[in-house]
């Protein structure tokens, strides 16, 4: 039966990226999503606004909504500090099989976890069964009606502190204008646009920060 998307561009990565470098896997993914086939990565014009959002937060505990095939949580992955980690969630098994393979090439399984199931099912399991405290980062990447309940649901958890930093990809295009005025009319976050373009595309796109005040 012939293969998905998504495991072509694994097998690209497999076959042309470096073993246990995290860079050269998300330089390839860009090299093969840029010139053979589209595909929904954060990509490098946004991923360097990740990068230094990641770097600014500096986080322990890091949480991504939307693993796809593993380019972000890869990504995000290569720049935390020692003993820090990353809990990327993935409901499609497909997914998060060819993540899972992304994350163990590029060498950085011993920093993040990939937790198969649906965000509004693995959120609430967070502190007891993954023995989270609170989230320092969130990276929300998935269905775009879902950053806004998402972003609720870790408030009624009691998953945010003062301070944490939460990074939505895709607010123009394919956009999520209620989570952009969720948390812009929120007393309890201080908002901040990046505005970029569409992986891949030269499309408009912005990614916007979220940091919540308690
Ligand atoms: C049910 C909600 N909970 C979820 N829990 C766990 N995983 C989830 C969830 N939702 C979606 N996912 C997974 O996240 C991923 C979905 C991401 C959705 N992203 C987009 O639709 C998206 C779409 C575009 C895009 C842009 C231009 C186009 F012409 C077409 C598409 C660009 C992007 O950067 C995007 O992020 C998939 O791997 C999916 O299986
Ligand atoms: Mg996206």
């Amino acid at each position: 039966m012939n293969q998905s998307k998504e495991q072509r561009i694994l097998n690209f990565v497999l076959q042309n990226a470096v073993r246990g470098d995290p860079h050269s896997v998300v330089d390839t993914i860009d090299k093969y999503c840029s010139q053979k086939e589209w595909a929904m990565n954060v990509g490098d014009e946004k991923g360097k606004i990740l990068d230094k959002t990641v770097q600014e937060a500096n986080p322990s505990v890091a949480l991504e909504l939307g693993t796809y095939c593993g380019y972000s949580a890869v990504r995000i992955s290569r720049l935390l500090k020692a003993g820090a980690r990353l809990l990327t969630v993935e409901f499609n098994p497909e997914f998060a099989a060819i993540a899972k393979q992304m994350i163990e090439f590029a060498g950085v399984q011993d920093k993040v976890k990939l937790l198969e199931g649906p965000s509004e099912e693995i959120i609430p399991q967070l502190k007891k069964k993954y023995e989270v405290d609170t989230l320092d980062f969130v990276f929300l990447d998935h269905w775009k009606e879902r950053y806004t309940p998402d972003t609720i649901l870790l408030q009624e958890c009691n998953l945010l502190r003062k301070g944490s930093v939460l990074l939505a990809d895709n607010i123009i295009f394919p956009g999520a204008p209620d989570f952009v005025n969720y948390v812009r009319k929120s007393p309890h976050f201080q908002c901040t646009n990046y505005p970029s373009h569409l992986e891949y595309m030269q499309v408009e796109d912005a990614m916007e920060k979220a940091v919540f005040l308690g």
